[in-house]
């Protein structure tokens, strides 16, 4: 079967989530990196991209766009989702809730440096009084190795990587917080995961200002 393939810069931004769910669903993907006007205006002209707008992955004869409903397809095909509607629902909860954060951090990197810092911190700031107390509870309340049911799914794909993402930041945040802690090496222990934290995977780097340069003229933003 061909391998699904990810349209989109090269860098984190919105596409990283679902690098990340592929990978942990142990499934190869190929990449098309867009790095000029004319390859994004191809696609746009192909009418390939839904609203104008990247990420975009091929997968099973479609052409997805929109990252929510990219990640919700892959987390069902890959069995990330849950067993029921009431377990599903908590995990696309956990899973806009660590999406909101990781996004403010990807926005920040388009930022003027000076306020580019400022709401860095203040990030990493809200990832330690708002976001990963409640996953600190979540952990405490349900008592399992897992966020939801006692199966690994997408929620906890994208928890791992909000964390590592602010422990960029701030390599301490995750001082206060035990379960979190224990949840981050359990995670990052599971074969598909830990293969994808090796030098050498398709993992993106955080941004740089090549990657902002790339997109702002692409994007003319
Ligand atoms: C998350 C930030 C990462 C850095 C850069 C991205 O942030 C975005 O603001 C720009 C890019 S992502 C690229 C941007 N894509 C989106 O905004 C997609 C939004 C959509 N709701 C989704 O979730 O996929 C883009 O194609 N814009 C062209 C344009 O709308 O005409």
């Amino acid at each position: 079967a061909t391998k699904p393939k990810l349209y989109y810069f090269r860098g984190r931004g919105r596409m990283e989530s679902i690098r990340w769910l592929l990978a942990a669903a142990g499934v190869e993907f190929e990449e098309e990196f867009i790095e000029t006007a004319e390859q994004y205006e191809k696609l746009q002209k192909d009418g390939r991209l839904l609203f104008g707008q990247v990420p975009m992955i091929e997968i099973d004869g479609m052409v997805l766009t929109q990252t929510r409903a990219i990640l919700s397809y892959l987390a069902a095909k890959y069995d990330l989702y849950g067993k029921d509607l009431k377990e599903t629902v908590r995990i696309n909860m956990y899973a806009d809730g660590t999406l909101d954060l990781m996004l403010m951090i990807a926005l920040a990197a388009f930022k003027p440096p000076a306020e580019k810092e400022e709401s860095l911190a203040l990030v990493a700031q809200k990832a330690q009084t708002r976001y990963f107390p409640v996953f600190e509870k979540i952990l405490k309340d349900h008592g399992q190795d897992f966020l939801v049911g006692n199966k690994f799914s997408w929620a906890d794909i994208q928890l791992l990587e909000a964390i590592l993402m602010v422990e960029e930041l701030n390599a301490s945040v995750l001082s206060d917080f035990r379960l979190l802690q224990a949840f981050k090496t359990r995670i990052s222990n599971i074969p598909t995961i830990k293969k994808f934290l090796q030098p050498g995977s398709q993992r993106q780097p955080p941004p740089d200002s090549h990657y902002v340069e790339v997109v702002r003229s692409i994007l003319h933003f």
